[in-house]
């Protein structure tokens, strides 16, 4: 046997047999097997600038037919092999090794949910149709390939629908039915569950079976394994930039992915059994878990439907409430209108703790009791720096005047506030794990980095509720349990949240209640 003989086309010689997963010693005669799409051999790829490699010698190859997800904890490089694989990082910096792709196209969905839309279309249709006649595609097959993405993933009741006023998830499902029109060869995607709801990873999960049954080939990467992640033939970890080096079998069967294994590497198990006590009521409560806010009679139409009617709920000192429902039931409609960020129909009321109406007052006069995440944190941000955004969190004059009952102050004054300020900036980018990133842009965070500024934002205005949307987007497991963590101590000092999320673990470990929205009302579950 010849150390020389290549076994496939792509494959470079190495010492004793091959690394290419064919079930058997595939120096004799091959098996006829499913072509491989992409072969990544030895690759490395350092970014621009860099100190550190962000990838380093992967051996990864996706046949036809086949699904495989790449986790790994955040800053272990998923993001960047997404990129690699689809061919999207070559000005970014250098590449080592080879990138072998047999196909013709290879279609990506990015890990910001806010970046999938292209802003050049008005509706759900146009958008999905878009992809294709941007190649030249004839208009009505553009339509029509469109419709049949659209009605694969359960949304083509939304395809006249104007793209401004979508929800979370069905942005994200109509940005993969754009990808899908493309009819690639391999699908890559980075963290494409973040934002949908149990039925719409259920759909999805599906349509990439039978687009595998066409003979394409899925990459999943991310932070979390899930029902979409559970649906891939295979589930290898990504630590440092290196493909987990351990024997075939630990490229696990996704259904196999044990808890230790996903543990070891950092990655967040939303399936996994809830940790009973990682809750636990704070050991004493000084204020008896007063009332912070009690809604009545909140209702919402948008675009002529009514999304919330006469919706009611309580929140209470030191209680975590986590809202649940399927995509676009709500459940960021009705933090926002909480915000003061949509107009309620006018018996809405929103009493804070001294029975004041909130439902009458503008946002920024909400903020000091009701600060609020929103979903998308990009909405939120408007500074240079992290540093910079913390600090134009609270305004100077906002903070003097809480302090010194409005009256104008003296210059001493001024820079005793200003020197605060800055502690409490500084104390909250510890808090939220924001010091590394002081001077950064918000906008070269990962996304749940951004939204962390968001948050550390709202906390500085010491607000009695906060209304947190979907934070636990692109988390791996140590994030998720500083979240948990952060939370937890907001509570703990008297606090209320209130949560939207489509974590059932995460909504059964943090909340002391869950409430289901549905046909625009509320149920306790
Ligand atoms: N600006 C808007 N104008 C009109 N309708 C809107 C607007 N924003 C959202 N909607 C619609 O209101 C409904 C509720 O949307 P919302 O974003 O509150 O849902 P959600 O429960 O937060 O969904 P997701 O889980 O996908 O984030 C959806 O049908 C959505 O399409």
């Amino acid at each position: 046997m010849s150390p020389l003989r290549r076994c496939c086309w792509w494959q470079a010689p190495s010492q004793g047999c091959c690394r290419c997963p064919r079930p058997r010693n595939c120096w004799g005669s091959p098996v006829p097997e499913h072509p491989a799409l992409l072969h990544l051999e030895d690759y490395g790829f350092v970014y621009r600038g860099a100190q550190v490699t962000a990838l380093n010698g992967v051996h990864l190859t996706l046949r036809s037919g086949e699904a495989v997800a790449v986790l790994g904890a955040q800053g272990a490089g998923t993001s960047t092999l997404a990129r690699a694989v689809a061919g999207l990082l070559d000005e970014h910096g250098h590449s080592a090794g080879i990138r072998l792709f047999s196909g013709s196209r290879i279609g990506m969905l990015g890990e910001d949910p806010e970046a999938q839309l292209t802003g050049l279309t008005r509706t759900v249709w146009d958008e999905a149709a878009l992809p294709g006649r941007l190649l030249g595609r004839p208009l009505q097959a553009c339509l029509n390939d469109a419709q049949d993405s659209l009605a694969a993933l359960g949304i083509w009741d939304l395809a006249d629908r104007q793209l401004s006023t979508l929800s979370g998830g069905e942005r994200q499902l109509t940005a993969l039915a754009g990808l899908l029109t493309l009819r690639p060869e391999v699908l890559v995607l980075d963290q494409p569950s973040q934002a949908l709801d149990h039925g719409a990873r259920d759909r999805l999960a599906r349509c990439l079976e039978q687009f595998r049954a066409n003979g394409g080939a899925v990459l999943i990467t991310g932070h979390q394994h899930d029902e979409l992640t559970a649906t891939c033939g295979r589930v290898v970890f990504l630590d440092h930039g290196r493909l987990a080096e351990v024997p075939p079998s630990s490229t696990v069967h996704a259904a196999a992915a044990d808890r230790t294994e996903l543990d070891r590497h950092g990655v967040w198990h939303t399936q996994n059994q809830p940790v009973a006590d990682a809750h636990a009521p704070p050991p004493s409560r000084s204020d008896g878990g007063r009332a912070l806010l009690t809604v009545t009679g909140l209702s919402v139409r948008r675009s002529g439907t009514q999304v919330l009617d006469g919706v009611g709920l309580e929140l209470r000192a030191g209680e975590t409430t986590v809202l649940r429902g399927a995509n676009g039931s709500g459940k960021s409609t009705l933090l926002s209108a909480l915000a003061g960020g949509v107009v309620t129909e006018p018996q809405t009321r929103i009493a804070d703790s001294a029975g004041r109406d909130l439902a009458v007052l503008p946002a920024h006069l909400r903020a000091g009791c009701l600060a609020w995440v929103g979903q998308d944190p990009g909405e939120q941000l408007s500074a240079s720096t992290v540093r910079g955004e913390l600090h134009s969190a609270v305004p100077l004059h906002t903070a003097v005047q809480r302090h010194r009952g409005g009256r104008r102050l003296r210059r001493e004054e001024r820079q005793r506030a200003t020197a605060e300020r800055a502690e409490q900036v500084q104390q909250v980018m510890t808090t939220a794990a924001l010091s590394h990133h002081a001077d950064d842009h918000p906008y070269d965070l990962l996304p749940a980095r951004r939204k962390d500024c968001v948050i550390a934002s709202a906390l500085l205005l010491n607000p009695s509720v906060l209304l947190l949307d979907e934070p636990t987007l692109g988390r791996d497991a140590k994030d998720m349990a500083r979240l948990s963590a952060l939370l937890k101590d907001f509570t703990d000092a008297g606090g209320a949240v209130l949560v939207a999320t489509h974590d059932e673990r995460w909504a059964a470990e943090i909340g002391d209640h869950q409430l289901h929205l549905r046909d625009g009302r509320l149920a306790e579950l």
